[in-house]
């Protein structure tokens, strides 16, 4: 199929984000919006706010997102637009847009690349919620997980090769790769995709991926950051700082660390990564280097171009990545 052709199948690409604040005023309410109904302690919430408020209150996601449009402009030949889950510009508001504009079928692509609740079905949930409020709304076909695309393996091998080669010369040949994602709880991770455990699955598959067109053969390890919610709730483990610890003190010569579960710069990664693990390897003397995310990389962006001109995708099971059950928070 010729690539114009299938773009023929959609008049419109819709980036599909999270949203983050873009000034200090905007922290709380944006929090607000991300754990509502979710049981995440208002301790958690401080501490977060926090870490926004380090950077003057401005997350890079959404900045990060007008740079991924731009970049994918040249090489897909339809208009783009962009709606997020929590912040400015809300889904809601781009649909209506889109509606207005005369948009029949519209493709979408998520700045998440795998299976689970938060990375998945949650921005299907968006979808649904956006166009039930729109008269007219699109059909918006939520494009597949990407997490194997040859265009994102090689982005973050080459984004890991350029860490590799920051490190310095004597320890660059013994440094282990350490590739990290967003923790979620148990219950999440074990009902991920289809039959479960897809979250986990598909990471290990991208960091196995990543290893093999570095021709690595080198052990690597897959653990996780940026845990949440209530202390009793069981989440994935290893944290990345524990093991950190724990690599040091087996002997590790240096580390990259490798944000393989994000697409682009989160505040997880700037500051749970950058500011936190790095403190971290610093205070114990372990050299290490983070690996750039996909970002504007030349092949993930051509990926999303190809991503278009593929067959329709299946679709996720009505049963695929449930919700977890809606919590208030603790006092
Ligand atoms: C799997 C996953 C991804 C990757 C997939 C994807 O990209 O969608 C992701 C991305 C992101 N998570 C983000 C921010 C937050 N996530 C939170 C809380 C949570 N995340 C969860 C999971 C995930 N999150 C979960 C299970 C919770 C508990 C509450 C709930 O069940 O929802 C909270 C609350 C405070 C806290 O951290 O406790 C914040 C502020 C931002 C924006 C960052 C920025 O501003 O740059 C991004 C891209
Ligand atoms: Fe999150």
């Amino acid at each position: 199929m010729r690539l114009d052709e299938a773009m023929g199948t959609y008049d419109a690409l819709l980036l599909l984000s999270f949203g983050g604040p873009e000034k200090p005023a905007d922290v709380l309410p944006f929090l607000e919006n991300v754990v509502r109904g979710r049981g995440v302690p208002k301790a958690r919430l401080m501490e977060v706010e926090a870490h926004y408020q380090r950077f003057g209150g401005v997350s890079p996601i959404n900045q990060q997102c007008r740079d991924l449009i731009e970049a994918i402009r040249p090489k897909v030949d339809l208009p783009i637009y962009w709606g997020n889950r929590n912040w400015h510009p809300f889904l809601t508001d781009t649909v209506r847009q889109m509606a207005d504009d005369g948009v029949r079928r519209a493709a979408a692509f998520a700045t998440s690349a795998y299976a689970s609740y938060s990375a998945c079905r949650q921005y299907l949930d968006d979808i649904d919620r956006a166009r039930e409020a729109v008269d007219g709304a699109p059909e918006i076909v939520k494009l597949r997980h990407y997490y194997d695309h040859p265009g994102f393996i090689a982005a973050m091998a080459d984004h890991t090769a350029q860490a590799l080669g920051r490190l310095p010369a004597e320890v660059r040949d013994g440094a282990r790769l350490v590739f990290t994602a967003h923790s979620i709880p148990l219950t999440m991770a074990r009902t991920a995709g289809p039959s479960g455990g897809a979250y986990e699955a598909q990471l290990l598959s991208a960091a196995r991926l990543v290893n093999a067109a570095l021709g690595r053969t080198e052990p690597f390890d897959l653990v996780w950051q940026s845990r949440s919610g209530p202390p009793e709730v069981r989440w994935l483990e290893p944290d990345v700082c524990d093991h950190l610890e724990v690599l040091y003190k087996q002997g590790a010569q240096a580390v990259v660390l490798v944000p393989i579960g994000f697409v682009s710069d989160h505040m997880e990664v700037v500051y749970d990564l950058d500011v936190e693990a790095r403190d971290l390897a610093a205070g114990l003397g372990l050299p290490l280097e983070r690996a750039s995310t996909a970002g504007t990389h030349p092949a993930f962006t051509s990926m999303v171009a190809d991503l278009l001109a593929e067959p329709e995708p299946a679709g996720c099971a009505a049963t695929c990545c449930p919700a977890p059950p809606r919590r208030p928070a603790p006092a």
